[in-house]
């Protein structure tokens, strides 16, 4: 067990572009990030956050008071490293206690040197950007806390979101392949975009091998491996940028294997199809999200991780060049498109992460889908 102090007397600020700060103390790495301000809801699964490829360029800002109470394993990161700019606590544990912990969270984020800062009104700051929207946003701790002036010149000298292209700077540069737990059923070609670990592990639970692609990876790459079915993950930036996995997407639903997108990927396929995607006000983030899966009337609470969306119509099926197309999940809080459901092809996505880590379960059954349209195709 660590007790951590480190930074805990060092001063920190939270300057938002739109100039408004919030004064701290530093926490993990003393220095200074930048990146968007966004807020995530998860009670748990502070880990499975820090290590979200997605989260790659945003500082995340916990509305739970208390976080890092269980400490970091080294089992539940769901890639090699922690991908947020930085990270905005209320009131960070001082003891961990967990069977599993290794290390402190302030250790971890010192240690990858990411910047944060504790002992802000994180309830205040959520506020703002509920209201006012995510914006830039830089934290500043030791010596770099000068002038706020300064500082505010600096955030806003940081990239937008809006218009960034960054799947080529979180995902594989190699292919690898994530065994078929047990009796290998499929093979299918997953395009990393900025995959998190659980999803290839989702796949495997379900007799599927499954071969992970760069992000370049060409229409050529993704059959070289015989794919029963093809997969494009989550991951960071606008999708507005991603014209290479567009395109390689509409061969796939051109040849009609088997398709099945997640987040990153459900916005891809809504432009494959030639809807629009759009940036949220402040996005959806947390393991508490109610969406309608409206293809069975049933309601799922869902883990979110986005800031744009597809612009597609709920209240009518769609023509498309590749079929009849229909919003299949729905999110309940504010009728956001949280899925597509293509009734030609066996084609489908989600916005959200029915890989739950972390997150409750609810969602599972998407994989089986996938399992299913993969046996049809066979049938
Ligand atoms: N988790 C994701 O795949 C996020 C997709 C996209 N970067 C967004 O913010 O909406």
């Amino acid at each position: 067990m660590t007790t951590s102090t480190r930074g805990a007397k060092t001063p920190a600020v939270l300057v938002l572009e739109d100039g408004r700060t919030f004064r701290g103390r530093a926490y993990g790495a003393v220095g200074e990030t930048f990146g968007e301000a966004v807020f995530s809801t998860g009670m748990t699964g502070y880990q499975e956050t820090l290590t979200d490829p997605s989260y790659h360029r945003q500082v995340v800002v916990m509305t739970a008071p208390h976080v890092g109470n269980t400490g970091v394993n080294d089992e539940d990161p769901e890639s090699k490293r922690i991908w947020v700019a930085g990270y905005v606590v209320r009131d960070p544990a001082r003891v961990p206690s967990n069977w599993r912990s290794r290390r402190s969270l302030d250790e971890e984020l010192a240690t990858q040197g990411v910047v944060g800062i504790s002992g802000i009104d994180t309830r205040a700051l959520t506020r703002h950007l509920r209201e006012r929207g995510a914006m830039r946003v830089g934290i500043f701790s030791g010596e770099a806390v000068a002038d706020e002036a300064a500082l505010l010149a600096k955030v806003r000298a940081v990239p937008e979101m809006k218009g960034a292209d960054l799947s080529g700077e979180v995902a594989t540069t190699e292919r690898y392949v994530v065994p078929a737990i047990g009796t290998k059923r499929f093979t299918v070609a997953a395009v990393d975009l900025g995959i998190k670990g659980m999803t290839p592990h989702r796949m495997a639970e379900r007799g599927i091998e499954v071969h992970v692609l760069p992000a370049t990876a060409t229409v050529e790459d993704v059959y070289a491996v015989s794919p029963d079915g093809v997969f494009f993950s989550n991951g960071p930036g606008d999708p507005a940028t991603a014209d290479h996995p567009v395109s390689v997407m509409r061969a796939v639903l051109e040849r009609g294997t088997p398709l099945f997108g997640i987040c990153f990927g459900n916005q891809i396929l809504g432009r494959a199809l030639g809807f629009g995607t759009y940036k949220l006000k402040y996005g959806h983030r947390g393991i508490n999200q109610p969406v309608q899966d409206r293809t069975t009337g049933k309601v799922e609470v869902t883990a979110h991780n986005h800031g744009f969306a597809v612009d597609a119509p709920l209240d009518r099926v769609s023509d498309t060049p590749y079929g009849r197309v229909e919003v299949s999940h729905v999110c309940l809080n504010d009728n956001v498109v949280e899925g597509l459901k293509l009734l030609d092809r066996p084609a489908f996505s989600v916005q959200y992460h029915p890989e739950a880590a972390a997150g409750p379960h609810d969602a599972a059954y998407l994989f089986d889908r996938f399992v299913s349209l993969m046996e049809g195709q066979r049938a």
